[in-house]
């Protein structure tokens, strides 16, 4: 099936391509498939010390063959009737979790974190709901790892007795795994191989958010918040909103906090200072090579950066570029992106919107442009500087000083927002696809 025509534009940097989804369409139609649930009630009281005969015999309901009839394994099968209820009955309402991609490299990190309470707090119980693909649904279960180059994730996480943890589920169909998702963690995306357009990636990866789009709109709690990771991500998360027409475009962010930890982290270095002196860190526009880190705004030890760092030079160039292409040089010596500090960031992310931001600092996150106080385009997903009263919600911050070197900048990372956004235009509702993306457009991680 043909789902777009890219038509050339002047630029002899672009080419004329036709993209065909047949191998996509197998892989988003395999819907419907059995939710694996696992869950495990009462289990923080198994794990905490309560007197024995406040805790009554499991009642385990484990199947004959866990592998024929996958409902649970393990010691999520088991229900606890426990009557002590002390430890608990502190604990907020559980949230439901939702994770794509949690079979890949960053999710492996992630998770953990999310099961751990290190995210939503010490009691907060989470239900965490896994997507996966046909693919990668054993690797996910556990029960093929001989076979799989992936872990066994929830054995893992069973092996982990996080109290917190109250439910497991892996499923391959989004309509069931989003089902009443307060929070969405997007990271499952096809990384761009050799000799693919970015053309080409920005339209597989923008078909997965667009099934995703819409399944969050169907089954998902109206005020889901949405972080998405998978790349290109600012354009996903906007194929995303347009795709849940019903759920606020607000609550969709693409993630560019990594771009502002590896950010605070150069300019901590330069300066000699611990990075937690670094504070008021944007990284405004594209997760990609045309990201502006902010070094007019930054301070570091509540001084502008300029007053402390006095290279100019160094900032706009060297700074610049070596936050711009970080992922590029983390791939040459990893020889695979960013995993673990993308799983912090993720969890950065999301404490930046659930706790107050402290007074005077903000946070960056790529959000919907529309209304924006800086004179940036509308109707794009654009990184900018946020605060949280810690609600979930945010709000974009005024006072923000601007000069020709960052407006500068930051139109081009805009330029080429719109060029993406163009180029999915199939994709968000908005009629044929026109794909003249800028000749030097890469994401972090492509050098
Ligand atoms: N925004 C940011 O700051 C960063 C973003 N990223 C991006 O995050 C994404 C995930 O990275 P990472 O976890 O390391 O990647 P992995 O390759 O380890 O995992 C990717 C997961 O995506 C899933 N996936 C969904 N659809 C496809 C598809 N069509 N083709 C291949 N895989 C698919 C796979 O799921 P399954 O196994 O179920 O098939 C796989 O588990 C990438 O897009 C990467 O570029 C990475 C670092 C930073
Ligand atoms: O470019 C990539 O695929 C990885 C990435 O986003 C990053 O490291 O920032």
């Amino acid at each position: 099936m043909a789902v777009a025509q890219f038509i050339p534009s002047s630029s002899s940097l672009t080419k004329r391509t036709t993209l065909y989804s047949s191998q996509l369409s197998q892989y988003l139609s395999s819907t419907h498939k059995p939710l694996l649930t696992l869950r495990r009630t009462n289990y923080a009281k198994i794990c905490c010390s309560v007197t024995s005969n406040e805790v009554q015999a499991p009642v385990a309901k484990q199947s004959n063959d866990p592998i024929k009839k996958p409902e649970c394994f393990g010691v999520f099968c088991l229900t606890y009737d426990l009557k002590a209820e002390e430890e608990t009955s502190s604990w907020k309402k559980m949230i439901n979790v939702s994770v794509s991609g949690a079979a890949g490299m960053i999710a492996n990190h992630l998770l953990f974190k999310l099961a751990s309470g290190e995210v939503f707090g010490p009691d907060q119980p989470i239900a965490l709901k896994l997507l996966g693909s046909e693919r990668s649904i054993q690797a996910l279960e556990g029960r093929a790892w001989e076979q799989c180059d992936h872990a066994g994730v929830a054995m893992e996480l069973e092996d982990s007795l996080f109290p917190l943890l109250r439910e497991v589920s892996i499923g391959i169909d989004p309509y069931e795994v989003f089902q009443d998702a307060e929070w969405a963690l997007l990271i499952g995306a096809k990384p761009r191989g050799p000799g693919m357009e970015r053309a080409g990636l920005l339209d597989i990866n923008g078909q997965i958010f667009a099934e995703q789009g819409k399944a969050l709109n169907a089954v998902a709690s109206r005020n889901v918040k949405v972080i998405v990771v998978g790349n290109p991500c600012n354009t996903n998360a906007l194929i995303c909103l347009k795709n849940a027409p019903d759920i606020p475009s607000k609550n969709f962010h693409a993630l560019t906090r990594l771009d502002e930890n590896r950010a605070k982290c150069q300019l901590a270095l330069k300066a000699g200072v611990f990075y937690d002196k670094v504070s008021n860190m944007t990284i405004w526009g594209n997760h990609s090579t045309t990201q502006v880190p902010d070094f007019l705004n930054a301070k570091i030890n509540g001084f502008q950066v300029k007053e402390v760092i006095r290279d100019t030079k160094w900032l706009e160039e060297e700074f610049t570029e070596k936050v711009q292409k970080r992922g590029g040089v983390l791939i040459q010596k990893w020889g695979r992106s960013s995993a673990a500090s993308t799983a912090v960031s993720v969890v950065d992310a999301i404490r930046s919107l659930v706790t107050p931001t402290p007074e005077g600092d903000w946070f960056s996150t790529g959000v919907y442009t529309n209304g924006n106080p800086y004179g940036i385009a509308e109707d794009i997903v654009f990184s900018m500087p946020c605060r949280s009263k810690g609600d979930g919600d945010y709000e974009l911050v005024k006072d923000v000083l601007m000069d020709d070197y960052l407006r500068s900048r930051i139109k081009k990372s805009e330029d080429e927002l719109l060029a993406e956004k163009r180029c999915v235009a199939h994709l968000t509702g908005e009629g044929i696809a026109v794909c003249d993306l800028p000749g030097d457009t890469m994401l972090p991680g492509e050098m």
